[in-house]
C-alpha cells in the first residue's frame, strides 16, 4: 500500500497543502538542510546555530504570530513521507520546531508519554492530542537520568509515524554533545567554573567575558577526578531499602513487558551504565561570587549552559543531617518521577518542579532534603507557610526537632548541632532595610555558612529581583523550586529559568485527577447578558467604570444567586471570588454571606474560615483576591468567580487549586464545580478566554452556559424588577472610577504579620457626583442602609465557641492595651 500522507490534524495531506497558505513563522526558519553540519564547521558555531533554532526564544517572535492566527496550532507535515504502518505509531515529530504530537487515544500512549515527559517539555495536554517540545533542557535532564542520545533518536523514530526528521536527529546529538560541559561548583563557599573536556577549558579561559573572570589569586587551574555517579536511591520510593527486594520481581517484569512492546529503551534512574561511572578528570578555575551570573549568562549566550550540580554524595566538607523518610512515607509515582529528573546522574539539578496545588509539593521538597542530607534552608511567601513546612518536615521525617528551626520576624532561632534544616519567608531573607540585632546576627550566620540544599516553595509569586537577592546572599549547592503554576504574565519566567535553573518536571493534573490525588472539576463559563440599562451606561462610560458595569450587572448577580443556592442546596460549600472589593462586599451583603478580604482582621478572618468548615449554617463564603493562594479548605467544593485579574492565567489556576484538594474528591462519582460569570459582550468575555489558556493545557474543558436551568422560575430572584436594577445601577454610577479597581493585597490570607500592621488599605469607595445622565427613573435614588451583616452575625455567634471566646477576650485586652497607650 502506498503511504498516504497526512497532516497532524488529521486531514489529508493534498487538502492540507491546497489550504495551507504557509505559516508566517515557518518562512522565517530556515530549511531542514540548515542543521546538518557540514565536517569542517567549527563546534561553537554549528552547535550556537543549532541551540539558538531550538531556544524558545527564537520561536517567541512567531509564537506572537501563532497567538493572533485562526489556524494556531496548524502543522505542515506534509513534506514528510508517513510510514506504511504509521497508524500504529503515536507520534507526529514536527522537523522545524521540535514539537511532538502524541496521540494519546494509541495504545502505545502511556509508554510515549512516560518517555516523552522524561526527554520533552510538555505544552498541552489535552483529551485527545499531547504536545511537547525538545528543547536543550529537557533533552539533558534525559541524558542525565541514563539515556543515551542515540537511544532517544531510535526510540523517537520507532514511535513516529513518519521517519525522524534530520533536523531533530542533529539536534539531539549535537546538543547532548556539549551540553553538561561546563558546570558551576561551590566548594567552601568558593565559586568554580568546572569542565572535563580540556578543550572546553581552554576556550572558556580565552573568552572575552568569562576569562577576566578568573581569579588570579587561586592555585590555577585545578585538576580532579570527577565523582563517580549513579547508584543513588531516593527514600519513600520502591527502591529504598527495605523495599527494594520485594519489588525487583515485579520492576524485571515491567521491564520485560515494555521490551515486548517494542519500547526497548529503559528510562530509570538505575540505568547508568558501568560505563558512565568510570572516573574522569575535571579542570576547574576559581571566579568570584559576583561573576557567578556573568559567567552562566555568557555561557548560555554561547550555546554551552553552565550547569549547576550538587556532588553531595561526594561532598565531604559539610557536615551530614541525621535525617531520613519515616518508614511509612511512601512518596507517589509523580513525586517520585519529579526527584528523578533531579537526581538523575547521582547529583542533584537545580531547577524547578511544578505539580498542581494539593499534589504534594511539600513532600517532593522534603524527600529531596532527606535524600541530599545536609544542610538545607527552606524559604516561603508567609509565616504561616514557615509553621507548615516545619510541621511538614516533623511529620514525614525522622529528623530530631532541634535540628529543624525558624527564622522569622517572631522567631530567630539556630539549630542545636552542626548541621539542620531552617526554614525562613522570602522577605526575611532578601530585606535591605535595618534589621534588629537578632535578626541581623541570625543573617550573619545564614550567610556565613554553605548550604547542600535550598528550597523555594511557590516561585511564581516571588519577583526576580527578590530571587537574585536571597540567590546571592545565601550559599546553596543546590535550588529546588516548587510551584504550581510556572506562569507569569509579565514574561519574567525566563529570569527563573536562570536564577535558579530550568523546569525539571510538570506533573500531568488530569492523570493525578484520574488516579484521585487531586479532584476532579466540571469548569464552566456562565454567559450573563447585560441589562439594557447596564449596557447602555457601559457603552458610554471609561473602561475603569465599564469594568465596575459589567461586575455589578444584575444578570450576574442573580445567576450568583441561583448557583449558590443550587449548589448549597446539593451539599456543596461554596467559595465566590470577586477581585474588586466593592463587588464583594455588595454582593455578600445583598446575599447575607460572610466575606474576607484585606481590610478583615486577623481574628475575624479565622473566624469566617473556622465557620466556613465546621458550621452546618456556613456554606458560602466570599473572598477577595487575598484567597487565591495558600487557602487550605479542603471542604470547598464549588467555586464561583464574579470578577477577576483581567487575563491572569495563573490566577484562574490558582484559584481552580482551591478545590484540587476537597476532602470528597475520592467519593464515587464526586465532582467539584468552577463558575466563571461573564456578562456578555463586554471586554470580560475577552480576559475569560485568556485566562483559561493554561487549564485548556492541562486538559480541562470549559462548557459555555447561556442560560441557567431553572433561573425563570426561581423564587426570591434578586433585582427581579426594573426599578431594582435601576436603583442598583444608580449606586453602581455614583461609585468612584476606583472603586472599579482590583484589590492591592500585600499578604496573604494566612499572613500573620498583618494583624500586626494593621488592616490592608481597603479599596476606597467614596460617594462623589458622577453623571446621571440617561439614567431613568432618578426619582429612585436611595441610599441604601445596611442591616446586621453576616460577617457580625458570626461575630455574635462567635461567643458561643471557646475559640472564638479566646479570640474575643485576646481583642478586648488589646483593646483595653490600645486604650491604656493612648
Ligand atoms: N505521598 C503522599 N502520601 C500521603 N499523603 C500525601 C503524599 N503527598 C502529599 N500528601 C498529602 O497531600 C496534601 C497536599 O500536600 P501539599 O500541601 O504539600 O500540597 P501542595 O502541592 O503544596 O499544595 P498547594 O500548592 O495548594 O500549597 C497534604 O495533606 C499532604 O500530606
Amino acid at each position: 500500500m502506498a503511504p498516504k500522507r497526512k497532516a497532524a490534524d488529521g486531514s489529508q495531506s493534498s487538502r492540507a497543502s491546497k489550504r495551507a497558505t504557509p505559516v508566517p513563522d515557518v518562512e522565517d526558519i530556515t530549511s531542514d538542510d540548515d542543521y546538518s553540519d557540514g565536517d569542517d564547521a567549527p563546534e561553537s558555531s554549528n552547535l550556537k546555530e543549532v541551540v539558538d533554532k531550538f531556544s524558545l526564544q527564537s520561536f517567541s517572535k512567531k509564537a506572537q504570530v501563532d497567538k493572533t492566527d485562526p489556524r494556531f496550532g496548524y502543522k505542515d507535515l506534509s513534506s514528510l513521507p508517513l510510514k506504511l504502518d504509521h497508524y500504529n505509531r503515536p507520534l507526529w515529530i514536527e522537523p522545524l520546531k521540535g514539537t511532538i504530537t502524541l496521540e494519546s487515544f494509541s495504545p502505545l500512549a502511556p509508554q510515549a508519554q512516560d518517555f516523552l515527559t522524561t526527554i520533552a517539555e510538555p505544552l498541552s495536554r489535552p483529551t485527545h492530542l499531547h504536545e511537547y517540545r525538545l528543547t536543550g533542557h529537557s533533552l539533558y535532564a534525559a541524558v542525565s537520568v541514563g539515556l543515551k542520545p542515540q537511544d532517544i533518536v531510535e526510540f523517537l523514530d520507532r514511535l513516529s509515524k513518519t521517519p525522524l526528521p534530520e533536523s531533530i536527529r542533529t539536534f539531539i546529538i549535537e546538543f547532548t554533545k556539549s551540553y553538561g560541559k561546563i558546570k558551576m561548583v561551590l566548594r567552601h563557599n568558593r565559586y568554580y567554573v568546572e569542565t572535563t573536556d580540556p578543550e572546553m577549558l581552554q576556550r572558556l579561559l580565552k573568552d572575552e567575558v568569562i576569562g577576566p573572570q578568573r581569579l588570579d589569586n587561586t592555585e590555577g587551574i585545578i585538576e580532579r577526578a570527577a565523582p563517580k555517579m549513579g547508584g543513588l536511591v531516593i527514600p519513600g520510593t520502591k527502591d529504598a531499602a527495605g523495599v527494594r527486594e520485594t519489588t525487583q520481581q515485579e520492576a524485571m517484569a515491567a521491564r520485560n513487558e515494555t521490551e515486548e512492546e517494542g519500547a526497548a529503551v529503559n528510562y530509570g534512574i538505575d540505568d547508568v551504565g558501568e560505563d558512565d561511572r568510570e572516573e574522569a578528570i575535571t579542570y576547574s578555575f576559581e571566579i568570584p561570587a559576583a561573576g557567578v551570573e556573568v559567567v552562566k549568562a555568557r555561557c548560555q549566550s554561547i550555546g554551552c549552559p553552565a550547569l549547576e550540580e550538587y556532588d553531595f554524595q561526594g561532598d565531604t566538607i559539610n557536615p551530614n543531617l541525621d535525617m531520613d523518610l519515616k518508614p511509612a512515607a511512601r512518596i507517589r509515582s509523580y513525586q517520585e518521577k519529579s526527584l528523578s529528573k533531579m537526581f538523575g546522574n547521582g547529583r542533584a539539578k537545580s531547577g524547578i518542579i511544578v505539580l498542581p496545588c494539593g499534589a504534594g509539593k511539600t513532600l517532593v521538597g522534603i524527600t529531596a532534603a532527606a535524600t541530599i542530607k545536609k544542610g538545607t534552608i527552606v524559604l516561603c511567601t508567609s509565616s504561616m507557610s514557615v509553621v507548615q513546612w516545619r510541621n511538614e518536615f516533623l511529620r514525614w521525617t525522622t529528623i530530631d526537632p532541634g535540628d529543624i528551626a525558624i527564622f522569622t520576624s517572631d522567631h530567630k532561632e539556630k539549630f542545636k548541632r552542626s548541621t539542620g534544616i531552617i526554614v525562613s519567608t522570602y522577605s526575611m531573607v532578601s530585606q535591605t532595610r535595618a534589621r534588629s540585632y537578632d535578626a541581623q546576627k541570625m543573617m550573619d550566620w545564614l550567610q556565613s555558612r554553605e548550604w547542600g540544599m535550598m528550597i523555594l516553595d511557590e516561585v511564581h509569586v516571588v519577583p526576580a529581583s527578590m530571587f537574585r537577592k536571597v540567590t546571592s546572599a545565601i550559599a546553596a549547592q543546590s535550588k529546588l523550586g516548587l510551584t504550581a503554576t510556572l506562569l507569569r504574565e509579565d514574561d519574567k519566567i525566563k529570569d527563573l529559568n536562570f536564577l535558579i535553573g530550568p523546569k525539571l518536571y510538570e506533573a500531568n493534573w488530569m492523570e493525578l485527577a484520574a488516579q484521585g490525588h487531586i479532584a476532579k472539576v466540571q469548569c464552566a463559563e456562565v454567559w450573563c447578558p447585560m441589562t439594557t440599562e447596564f449596557y447602555s451606561e457601559y457603552l458610554r462610560e471609561s473602561s475603569r467604570k465599564q469594568a465596575l458595569l459589567y461586575i455589578m450587572n444584575p444578570r450576574k448577580f442573580q445567576a450568583c444567586q441561583f448557583l449558590i443556592d443550587f449548589h448549597e442546596k446539593r451539599g456543596d460549600k461554596i467559595i465566590v471570588f470577586s477581585d474588586n472589593v466593592y463587588a464583594l462586599e455588595r454582593y455578600a451583603l445583598k446575599l447575607n454571606k460572610a466575606y474576607i478580604f484585606g481590610g478583615t482582621p486577623q481574628n475575624e478572618r479565622m473566624r469566617i474560615l473556622e465557620n466556613f468548615q465546621h458550621n452546618e449554617q456556613v456554606n458560602t463564603i466570599f473572598l477577595s483576591k487575598i484567597g487565591d493562594t495558600s487557602l487550605d479548605l479542603p471542604e470547598a467544593t464549588c467555586l464561583i468567580q464574579i470578577s477577576s485579574h483581567y487575563g491572569s492565567r495563573r490566577q484562574e489556576a490558582q484559584r481552580l487549586g482551591r478545590i484540587l484538594r476537597a476532602k470528597r474528591r475520592n467519593d464515587e462519582g464526586f465532582n467539584a464545580f468552577f463558575y466563571s460569570l461573564v456578562s456578555k459582550d463586554t471586554h470580560e468575555m475577552v480576559y475569560s478566554a485568556k485566562r483559561q489558556a493554561f487549564l485548556i493545557d492541562q486538559g480541562y474543558a470549559f462548557k459555555v452556559i447561556t442560560h441557567l436551568q431553572g433561573i425563570d422560575n426561581y423564587e426570591g430572584l434578586s433585582y427581579a424588577t426594573p426599578s431594582e436594577r435601576r436603583e442598583l445601577l444608580q449606586e453602581v454610577m455614583l461609585q468612584n472610577e476606583s472603586s472599579a479597581d482590583v484589590e492591592q493585597v500585600n499578604d496573604d490570607l494566612f499572613s500573620m504579620r498583618t494583624g500586626k500592621k494593621g488592616p490592608a488599605k481597603k479599596a476606597t469607595a467614596k460617594r462623589s457626583a458622577a453623571t446621571l445622565s440617561g439614567l431613568a427613573g432618578g426619582d429612585d435614588m436611595a441610599y441604601i442602609e445596611y442591616n446586621k451583616s453576616r460577617n457580625k452575625a458570626l461575630k455574635d455567634k462567635a461567643g458561643h465557641h471557646p475559640l472564638f471566646k479566646k479570640m474575643e477576650r485576646d481583642r478586648q485586652r488589646r483593646k483595653k492595651e490600645r486604650e491604656g497607650a493612648d
